[in-house]
């Protein structure tokens, strides 16, 4: 069932922003209930029980469930991937959209042993947004096509959705958002991307910097900061965590790229990236940093670096982990086993 409908403008994302329904926190309470009876000191599941209350949370219902859970791969090509700051062809970006669709890339695989269902969603792929170091990367109209895009293929009946991407050169489109959102060094958010050397490194945090010079001073917001350094892919994922927070699923976000598109929402709106979680934490040293700057915890550290959602479906195993023991055991009760000790 689709219950979504296109926004007509930035202002309506803007309205959208302003006012994105809050937890449900009768279902909190009822997850915390459980977990205090389950057979286990309280607490002694740690992040697993944190897990099953922000699913209820989110998902609006107690018990919360981990069944039907899908994966969005928004690809998009960038036009500063022209200065050469990948260590990989912009071609690659198509390229892999086949290879997805093939079933050969590693986000295939690790979506058949999540139970996942994947989706390849690309963005005009063929014509790459604007070189940020002399241009927004997009005009308005193409932001607002691009978070629709997100938004519209959030429109689905799920109990969590994971978020990722594919696209030549969006480590850098990532290091200079997160520069231009919270500052700090380009040399801090620039990282090594596909592989690049240290030469390609330093003109690489040279380009970041540049951008987000030329960019902040005239930047109207957060929202106007993505327009301006982001890409189609990372709009998309923007648009995506806002209707999925619409249609009450939990999100999972991927790495730097990902989790670089869905710092912008908190920004513009504390509180929009509640009902995320970051799946894991990137290799890319920016990772780190970001996920300081926004306070969240990845889920897992694999020192993974490869994007297209791969990090974020993997930590679908803690999720569905955290459901299985909310659901599968028993109380001290049931299990006729005995509570704590007396004054202990
Ligand atoms: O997810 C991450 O943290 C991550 C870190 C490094 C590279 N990537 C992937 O590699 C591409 C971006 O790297 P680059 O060097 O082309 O900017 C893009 O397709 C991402 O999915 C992804
Ligand atoms: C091969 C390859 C696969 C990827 N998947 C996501 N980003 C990627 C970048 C490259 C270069």
């Amino acid at each position: 069932m689709t219950s979504l409908t296109p926004m007509p403008s930035l202002q309506a994302f803007h309205s959208l922003l302003a006012s994105l329904p809050g937890p449900d926190t009768a279902a909190i309470t009822a997850v915390q209930a459980r977990e205090a009876a389950l057979l286990k000191p309280p607490g002694a599941l740690g992040r697993l029980e944190e897990l099953s209350a922000w699913l209820a949370a989110w998902q609006g219902r107690s018990p919360p469930a981990a069944d039907r859970i899908g994966a969005l791969v928004f690809a998009g090509s960038h036009g500063v991937a022209a200065q050469g700051v990948s260590a990989y062809p912009p071609a690659v970006t198509h390229e892999m959209i086949a290879s997805f669709r093939q079933g050969w890339a590693a986000i295939n695989q690790l979506c058949r042993a999540q139970g996942v269902d994947l989706d390849v969603i690309p963005l005009q792929p063929e014509q790459p947004t604007a070189d940020f170091t002399v241009a927004p990367a997009m005009r308005e109209d193409e932001l607002l096509a691009a978070l629709n895009v997100g938004f519209l293929a959030a429109d689905r009946d799920l109990d969590l959705l994971c978020l990722g991407e594919m696209g030549i050169g969006n480590s850098t489109a990532a290091a200079a958002l997160a520069h231009g959102l919270f500052h700090g060094l380009p040399q801090a958010w620039a990282g090594p991307g596909t592989g690049v050397d240290a030469e390609r490194l330093a003109m690489k945090a040279a380009v970041v910097g540049r951008a987000v010079a030329l960019h902040r001073p005239a930047a109207t917001d957060a929202l106007d900061l993505l327009r301006r350094l982001g890409g189609r892919e990372l709009a998309a994922i923007a648009g995506a965590v806002v209707g999925a927070r619409l249609r009450r699923v939990p999100v999972i976000l991927d790495g730097y790229a990902a989790t670089a598109a869905a710092a912008v929402l908190a920004v513009q709106a504390p509180g929009a990236l509640d009902h995320c979680q970051v799946g894991h934490r990137s290799a890319e040293p920016g990772h780190t940093l970001l996920l300081q700057c926004l306070q969240m915890a990845p889920l897992l550290d694999f020192g993974m670096r490869l994007g297209e959602a791969s990090g974020a479906v993997l930590a679908v195993a803690v999720v569905k982990a955290a459901v299985c023991c909310h659901l599968g055991m028993a109380t001290f009760a049931e299990a006729g086993v005995s509570g704590p000790a007396e004054g202990a």
